[in-house]
């Protein structure tokens, strides 16, 4: 069987762990931060590493990085608490995968048996997986989220960072599909070069073939001076389509031309120009229902699609919302934000965001105006009334702003294991937790 690598400086957890795969018959190296771990890599045959996110000295991270110039070994990255940056740079960095502790057998089995297939593979390929890390760096455009569906969008932005593939990113108005793309940008061997955004809804069609592609001076009434257009500003770099399902048939065959051939003409031009951009489009359209309909062209659906990531509405990640309301009101107002209420916790959690985050940025900056004082109330959130909002827990208006969210989690927990008939796991589906997790929260609130 393999060997194993744990990196883990918490003895507790790091012994369960050693046990477990030695039950499955693996060898287990045992060690407690990144020095020694990249010791016995350099030292030591090592099939597969498992590493805690954070270890005392040079972190998790820093382990992968430096991992990957040594061995191309699968690293499964560990984390107690996971955020949207960790993950990412965790994929990005190469992780084979992400887990969030505890983990269970079941999990670990299925983890490594798909570790091990790689790591075969790898030692086959070896050259067509090293890899090239890069620094990463965060700015108040960082992702912010703990639910596990915006997880997994982490890790498709981590694994999908390093490449050139086209992305096509969905999901409803707000739910943050601009800052996917930004992520996926500044995460790219492409940083140092211009991210340019173009809202094909806010163009009017025949102002687009220019806007894209550029044109020569003369070309139609108008053009006074040779223009290069979006395309050529953004060579070297990344090019987002925004909105692209609002796009007009004709410019969409001309795209998908650029896309295949990567060449353009300016309008009114003769010369054929080479550009080097990476595609990341957006839409809030369902566009195969276009395609249907023949709005949409279905050879670009394809050839946007390489990497699809879907960005799940505010409502149905609720663990978001508060952490959310909370990232905002830090933006707003620096190193003293307004703190929730419980009050007006529970009317956010009650409410499902038509708007999604776009809308809960915008009730926070509106409560932080109209509250005075340290705190924001529900009357000062203000959401509209009628809104088709949940009905609200019955909690303590008073109490703690814990004990709200505790209710909440409860009740939410309560509603999903009777809408899956007692099923566990679908549960979990519809929380978007993993089972441990839920299982932890079940014992937590004496749940049976
Ligand atoms: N996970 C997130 N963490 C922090 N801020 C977020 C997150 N998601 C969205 N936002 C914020 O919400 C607002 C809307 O996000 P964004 O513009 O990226 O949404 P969108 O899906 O592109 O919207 P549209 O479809 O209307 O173009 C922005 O102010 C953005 O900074």
């Amino acid at each position: 069987m393999a060997r194993i690598l744990i990196v883990d400086d918490d003895v507790a957890f790091r012994n369960s762990l050693a046990e477990t795969l030695r039950d499955l018959r693996h060898t287990v190296l045992e060690t407690g931060t990144c020095e020694a771990g990249l010791h016995r890599l350099r030292t030591e045959v090592v099939d597969a590493a498992i590493v805690d996110f954070r270890l005392p000295g040079d972190d998790g991270l820093v382990f992968l990085r430096r991992a990957a110039q040594i061995s191309t070994i699968p690293c499964i990255m560990l984390t107690a608490y996971s955020s949207g940056s960790n993950t990412i740079e965790a994929m990005r960095l190469g992780a084979f995968d992400h887990l969030i502790k505890p983990v269970s057998r079941n999990a670990l089995v299925e983890m490594l048996s798909r570790a091990l297939q790689y790591r075969q593979a790898a030692e086959d390929h070896h050259d067509a997986l090293a890899s090239t890390p890069l620094e990463i760096s965060s700015d108040r455009h960082e992702l912010i989220s703990s639910s596990e569906a915006m997880r997994q969008v982490f890790k498709r932005i981590g694994l999908a960072s390093g490449s050139d593939a086209t992305v096509l990113i969905t999901g409803e108005t707000g739910t943050g599909k601009e800052l996917v793309a930004q992520a996926l940008h500044r995460n790219s061997p492409r940083s140092g070069k211009p991210f340019v955004a173009v809202n094909c809804a806010a163009i009017p069609a025949d102002l687009m073939e220019s806007e894209l592609f550029g044109h020569v001076k003369g070309a139609f009434t108008g053009a006074i001076t040779d223009r290069v257009g979006r395309f050529r500003e953004a060579d070297g770099g990344t090019l987002f389509l925004d909105e692209i399902g609002d796009m007009a048939l004709p410019t969409q065959a001309k795209i998908l031309r650029v896309l295949q051939e990567r060449e353009l003409t300016p309008i009114g031009g003769n010369q054929v120009i080479s550009v080097n951009v990476r595609i990341v489009a957006a839409t809030h359209r369902d566009l195969p229902a276009n395609v249907k309909e023949g709005r949409f062209r279905e050879d670009l659906w394809y050839r946007l699609q390489v990497v699809p990531i879907f960005l799940p509405p505010l409502r149905e990640r609720f663990s978001d919302v508060l952490q959310l309301a909370e990232h905002f009101l830090r933006l707003i107002s620096g190193d003293t934000p307004k703190r929730l209420t419980p009050a007006a916790a529970k009317m956010l959690l009650a409410y499902h965001w038509p708007g999604n985050v776009r809308e809960l940025r915008n009730a926070m900056e509106r409560a932080a105006v109209l509250s005075h004082g340290k705190f924001i109330d529900a009357q000062h959130i203000g959401l509209p009334a009628n809104s088709g909002s949940a009905p609200g827990p019955d909690i303590d208006w008073n109490g703690s702003l814990a004990d709200a969210v505790s209710y909440v989690e409860r009740e939410m927990i309560v509603r999903a294991l009777a809408a899956a008939a007692g099923s566990r796991s679908d549960a979990a589906r519809r929380l978007g937790l993993s089972r441990q997790q839920l299982y932890r929260k079940l014992e937590e609130f004496g749940i049976t």
